[in-house]
């Protein structure tokens, strides 16, 4: 029997914030009684704030990127180095965001491209995937789920550094939050197409999160299913509520 999987609680705070509200975002998370020796807690801030934030917000939370590029430094302006980040101490990306999928018209390709070279360069990936709900209505959730997945893994070589996040689009920072059920029943899916496309340790290993709408008075119903391993938190991660939920084994 393996070693149970930590959970892990991300909270993307994707184009938010300014020097004033991260001070009192980093002020309170230093203050608070967090639960962080058992779940893995990582705050994505905007770039501009990444540098302030890993300096002042205590270590055992990490940090990381929203976007990563997939080429190592050069001549790619305005896009945001894997090995800078690990230089300034920022250990964590998100790869493959709904918002960077449809809005950046980043393919499959391109997002296991960014995942496979993060890896390499030493930061640990949270690689998001998720229908939408014209592809959820058509019953293709699984189908779509298991390309971007498939997509990954045609370029992926070591998956102990990956985090998987099913977030499905309707249900970010709509208030729609897929119910538990079906949040564990498409995380059950990934993990049967992780035993059979990377073998069962890899899969008994891997760590899917949720994402979507989480907040702090729905986290706990999540607990109960054996495949959700923690959440990627949006709108939640800036509000007070956000300890609650990296505290959702005591509430
Ligand atoms: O996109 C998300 C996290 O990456 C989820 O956002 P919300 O929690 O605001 O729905």
């Amino acid at each position: 029997m393996s070693a149970p999987r930590t959970f892990f609680v991300g909270g993307n705070f994707k184009m938010n914030g300014s020097q004033e509200s991260m001070k009192q975002i980093v002020g309170a998370l230093n203050e608070n009684k967090l639960n962080v020796d058992k779940v893995e807690t990582v705050i994505f801030p905007q770039n501009l704030y990444l540098i302030p934030t890993r300096e002042h917000v205590r270590k055992d939370i990490g940090v990381g990127a929203q976007n990563v590029h997939d080429k190592k430094n050069g001549a790619f302006t305005g896009e945001n180095s894997a090995q800078s980040l690990i230089d300034a101490g920022i250990n964590y990306t998100l790869t493959g965001h709904s918002e960077r999928r449809t809005i950046f018209k980043e393919s499959d390709e391109l997002v296991a491209d960014k995942t496979q070279f993060a890896i390499e360069q030493g930061l640990t990936v949270v690689a998001c995937i998720g229908e939408t709900l014209a592809e959820r209505e058509s019953n293709d959730t699984i189908k779509v789920v298991v390309r971007q997945l498939n997509a990954l893994a045609d370029k992926v070589k070591s998956w102990s550094k990956v985090v998987v996040a099913y977030e499905p689009v309707w249900a970010i920072g709509t208030g729609k939050t897929a119910t538990p059920a079906q949040a564990q029943e498409v995380h059950a899916e990934i993990r049967k197409w992780a035993a059979e496309r990377l073998g069962a340790q890899v899969a008994e290993g891997l760590r899917i999160i949720y994402g979507g709408s989480v907040n702090g008075a729905n986290c706990k119903e999540f607990l109960q299913f054996p495949d959700v391993d923690g959440f990627l938190v949006g709108g939640a991660s800036l509000k007070p509520e956000f300890h609650t939920i990296v505290n959702v084994h005591t509430i």
